[in-house]
């Protein structure tokens, strides 16, 4: 599992830190990535060196701190070297294998497919160059990041080497440029590590799936309610009602299920643990998967009753609404009534749309706080707090207050994770 290599390093007044400034790095390749590379090395106080094909032309393209020489020049300048070139090209720089003995190769590259090639890059890269110690690294980071700082935008830099002294001296170059370098082990991870950028939203395709069947269903049984029966069977015209008033009916539906969806696993999980009589045991892989899943069910249970409540604030919007009070009014007065308040549907309404709003405004509060950015800023009990006491009754937090904090009591969060993932995740 990866371990953050920030703790030991983040003292600023880390000697090995002071010595990495001001150190020569050398960067082979003059393209988007490398220009920002350059920039931003030049920004943190490192010498840089540019090793192009074509020094000459590219040179006014990079900062004017960095120098722009040949690949070979280069390349006997330093002993750090990122290699911004595509993978395609790495063989053409075979002609300098010489003078990259014994030197620390950054390969950067990503590929355009998962799996692409039987070995990751990084390895295609030491089997071309087995003098040299090759670190994977930043290939997470977009050159515009690299361009903008670290400010905005994904701040992790992964990195995986077989020589620990080598990727200490990688991980301590991302941290001088500000991003926060994370241990992902030996250079066979290079293979995950290059997969990463090409994944999309992994952890949210069951989740999606999950609501747009729920959604189909719903949708499918509350047409057949609101409109084809009443077609059928009284020959009314309610077909009016698709775009709206059936999609607002069933997104409510959606939302309670995967609701319960987010809750359901840990009771699951709880009860697998009381069966076996340990925590100690795996979960089967199914309730893993579901359990890792809770944090994007329950957003996706919000934003189906965020949506459900913006359907229904619009409903007296429409024309089909106003037509509708008319011809009541209309035929009110035709009956000679001169008051249709009735005191009991009044108090129903009130009542129904006050806990719609305090549903919603629980339902955000359990959102908010499931985003890492404020998940971290509460500790276990504040968190709990609000994911679990203010959905269940105070006994659970007792239950877990002596179960401690293993897996059962992470049952009940919403998204406490069953095994750590890292953040980018
Ligand atoms: N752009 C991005 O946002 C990111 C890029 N990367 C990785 O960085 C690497 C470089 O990407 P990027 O800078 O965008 O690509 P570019 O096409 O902009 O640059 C590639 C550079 O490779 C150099 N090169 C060396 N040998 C050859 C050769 N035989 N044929 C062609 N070019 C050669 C060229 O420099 P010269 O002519 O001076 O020798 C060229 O400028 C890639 O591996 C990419 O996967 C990773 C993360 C993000
Ligand atoms: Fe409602």
């Amino acid at each position: 599992l990866p371990e953050s290599m920030v703790d030991s390093h983040t003292d600023p007044s880390n000697p090995d830190l002071a010595a990495t400034v001001g150190r020569t790095i050398g960067i082979l390749g003059s393209g988007d990535f490398a220009r920002s590379l350059a920039t931003r090395l030049v920004y943190s106080g490192f010498q840089v060196v540019v090793g192009s094909r074509n020094p000459k032309r590219c040179a006014g393209l990079f900062p004017s701190a960095a120098e722009v020489t040949a690949q070979v020049d280069a390349v006997k300048k330093t002993n750090v070297i990122f290699v911004a070139v595509f993978r395609e090209h790495y063989s053409t720089l075979c002609d300098l294998t010489d003078e990259l003995a014994g030197k620390i190769l950054v390969d950067v590259s990503n590929n355009t497919e998962i799996n692409h090639h039987k070995e990751s890059n990084a390895e295609y890269l030491a089997s071309l160059f087995p003098a040299c110690t090759v670190v994977k690294g930043f290939n997470v980071i977009s050159a515009w990041t690299l361009q903008s700082g670290p400010r905005d935008g994904n701040k992790q830099v992964l990195i995986c080497c077989d020589n620990q002294e080598a990727k200490r001296t990688v991980a301590e170059i991302a941290q001088v440029m500000g991003f926060t370098p994370l241990d992902m082990g030996s250079l066979s991870s290079a293979c995950e590590i290059e997969n990463i950028p090409l994944r999309l939203l992994p952890a949210w395709k069951i989740p999606v799936f999950l609501a747009l069947g729920l959604f189909l269903c719903f949708y499918t049984y509350n047409f057949i309610r609101q409109v084809l029966h009443p077609y059928i069977w009284e020959q009314k015209n309610k077909f009016y009602k698709i775009p709206v008033e059936v999609v607002n009916s069933t997104l409510p539906c959606v939302a309670y299920v995967m609701l319960s969806l987010v809750y359901l696993p840990g009771v699951l999980a709880a009860s697998f643990q009381l069966r076996y009589g340990t925590k100690y045991r795996r979960f089967p892989d199914w309730l893993d998967q579901w359990l890792q899943h809770r944090k994007q069910i329950g957003l996706l249970s919000f934003f189906c009753a965020a949506l459900h409540a913006v359907y229904s604030l619009c409903l007296p919007m429409r024309r089909s609404h106003r037509y509708q009070l008319i011809n009541a009014a209309v035929k009110q007065v035709m009956e000679k009534k001169t008051d249709a308040w009735i005191e009991e549907e009044v108090w129903r309404m009130e009542i129904y749309v006050s806990f719609g709003i305090m549903a919603l405004g629980l339902l955000s509060l359990l959102a908010i706080t499931s985003l890492p950015s404020i998940a971290n800023s509460l500790n276990w009990r504040e968190f709990s707090f609000i994911q679990v006491k203010s959905i269940f009754a105070y006994s659970r937090a007792t239950h877990h207050r002596q179960r401690g904090f293993g897996p059962a009591a992470l049952a009940y969060q919403w998204v406490a994770p069953a095994t750590p993932v890292p953040r980018w995740a």
